[in-house]
């Protein structure tokens, strides 16, 4: 087990922001005001999207709230639980295979160059739409367009500087991945342009670089919601990302007070995408969605905020036996075999994808399960020299964190005792200690810093969280009289 965050320095730092930035490219994070739009003074959204046959509840307004949430919806009056706040026809989203309102053909060399995003990088695909409805005179989005954000606070916008502020290993993969991405696309882009022959212009004759790319990949990643059963050409119904106009002015809170629904039938026969107070809201309040169960890298790699004690961050370590049996030895467990385990032991590891040809190594701690279940089963079998005793139970139980311990308290207290110890390791490997980032944060620096120590300070506070849940998890252990009797 190697803890994550020890590459970090190794790691060669791409960043967008480290490039000559041409005509076309927009503001980094380093300068982000949360509040600016493409169009300093934009457009009445909410009187488009009226316009255009959808519902805004009359008590719903925009909020210009200051960072770090930016604008954001607020209620003016009291609104009941269950009412409609907000509806788009169909014709409102915005997604990739929606055509111009003019009923052409989705343009070829965009969907060319949409064939070559990697799916994981899926933001990119409706970004290419996004680029080009935004260098289209008088497209259709325009209003919606231009009240979009000027610049994001992802950290692919981040001084190198900040990026290697995150001190987190694979949070710098994910960022050195997207950039390497954006600045090779751009290349392909630009060859795409150069051949264009007798195809039109995807983006009517405007130069696009990789940081209007980043721009439009990170509005998507951080506005684009899936909905559900769009029809494609064959009839058939997939899973769509799309901007949804005014619905994507919400923000997130794990604690909602609305959510968003899809409708179809009816007097409606065409999709209605609604959101729904979800609870009584009250005058002032503003209306929070619930983006989903989200750690941190992804809230701050798609979204460009980190979430302070969110349930669901946690923290990636590599698993490798010569470290465990450090850990091990170092909480006082004698003789551990976690780099030389029998055969019946390397047999389950190959069933827990730790060991053999398709292992996976990478194991998390923290979340709502505290210690992956892969990790706790390795561990609890590795601790055991009985093999009898440990094949009487379903892999299911091995893995699972419950008050019982499947493999008798002596097992399970050094199994947990390893798990504290490795936290203990993988903390050491932070280059600094949360106090001295909260002292960096009190001393006032750019945003990108603060985004990436907040971040950083996050990490660390989860790996104490669960030393902290299993040094619980111990005391009750060793509460119990038939420890004593075993011990
Ligand atoms: C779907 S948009 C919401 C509208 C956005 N605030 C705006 O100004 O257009 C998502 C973005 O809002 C901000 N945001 C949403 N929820 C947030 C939260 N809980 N904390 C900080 N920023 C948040 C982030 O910048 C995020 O990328």
């Amino acid at each position: 087990m190697s803890a994550a965050t020890s590459s970090a320095s190794r790691t060669l730092f791409y960043s967008l922001t480290l490039r000559r930035r041409p005509l076309s490219s927009f503001s980094a994070a380093a300068s982000y005001f949360p509040s600016m739009r493409l169009d300093p003074n934009p457009p009445d959204l909410i009187g488009w999207v009226r316009k255009e046959g959808g519902f805004v509840h009359p008590s719903v307004n925009i909020s210009r709230d200051e960072p770090p949430h930016g604008l954001g919806l607020v209620a003016s009056q009291d609104i009941p639980k269950g009412s409609d706040l907000i509806a788009l026809p169909d014709r409102l989203p915005l997604g990739f295979d929606v055509d111009g309102r003019d009923g052409t053909e989705a343009n070829p060399v965009l969907v060319e160059l949409a064939s070559k995003v990697p799916v994981e990088l899926w933001a990119m695909k409706l970004g290419l739409r996004l680029l080009q409805e935004r260098a289209k005179v008088g497209s259709f989005w325009w209003t919606y367009i231009s009240n979009l954000p000027e610049a994001y606070s992802v950290p692919i916008f981040f001084p190198g500087e900040d990026i290697k502020n995150l001190q987190y290993a694979p949070l710098l993969y994910q960022v050195n991945k997207r950039c390497r991405f954006l600045l090779e696309f751009e290349r392909e882009v630009g060859r795409a342009l150069s051949e264009l022959g007798s195809r039109s212009h995807p983006f009517e004759g405007k130069d696009v670089d990789s940081s209007s790319l980043g721009w439009a990949m990170s509005a998507v990643s951080s506005r684009a919601f899936r909905l559900h059963g769009r029809k494609t050409g064959d009839s058939s119904s997939v899973d769509t990302p799309m901007m949804l106009p005014l619905i994507d002015m919400c923000n997130h809170s794990f604690s909602p007070n609305a959510r968003i629904v899809q409708e179809r039938g009816g007097p409606m026969p065409e999709m209605l995408v609604k959101v729904v107070a979800e609870k009584e809201i009250q005058a002032n309040d503003p209306l929070f969605i619930n983006y989903g169960a989200l750690s941190n890298d992804l809230f701050l790699l798609d979204y460009g905020f980190v979430v302070p004690s969110n349930p669901y961050d946690m923290i990636e370590l590599k698993y490798d036996g010569g470290l465990l049996d450090a850990a091990s030895m170092a909480a006082g467990v004698t003789s551990p075999n976690f780099s030389t385990p029998a055969t019946w032991q390397k047999e389950i590891l190959s069933e827990l994808k730790l060991d053999g040809e398709s292992a996976d190594l990478k194991v998390t701690i923290g979340g709502s399960d505290v210690v992956e279940g892969r990790l706790l089963a390795a561990l609890r079998v590795l601790l055991e020299t009985d093999a009898s005793k440990v094949q009487r139970h379903e892999l299911s139980i091995l893995k699972s964190l419950s008050p019982e311990a499947p493999l008798g308290t002596v097992n399970e207290l050094a199994a947990f005792r390893t798990v504290i110890a490795l936290c203990a390791i993988a903390l050491e490997h932070f280059p600094t200690k949360i106090t001295d980032d909260e002292s960096i944060l009190r001393k006032g620096v750019p945003s990108s810093t603060e985004l990436a120590v907040t971040f950083r300070i996050q990490k660390k506070s989860v790996i104490i969280d669960v030393m902290r849940d299993l040094s619980k998890r111990i005391k009750s252990l060793l509460s119990k009289d038939d420890v004593v009797a075993q011990g």
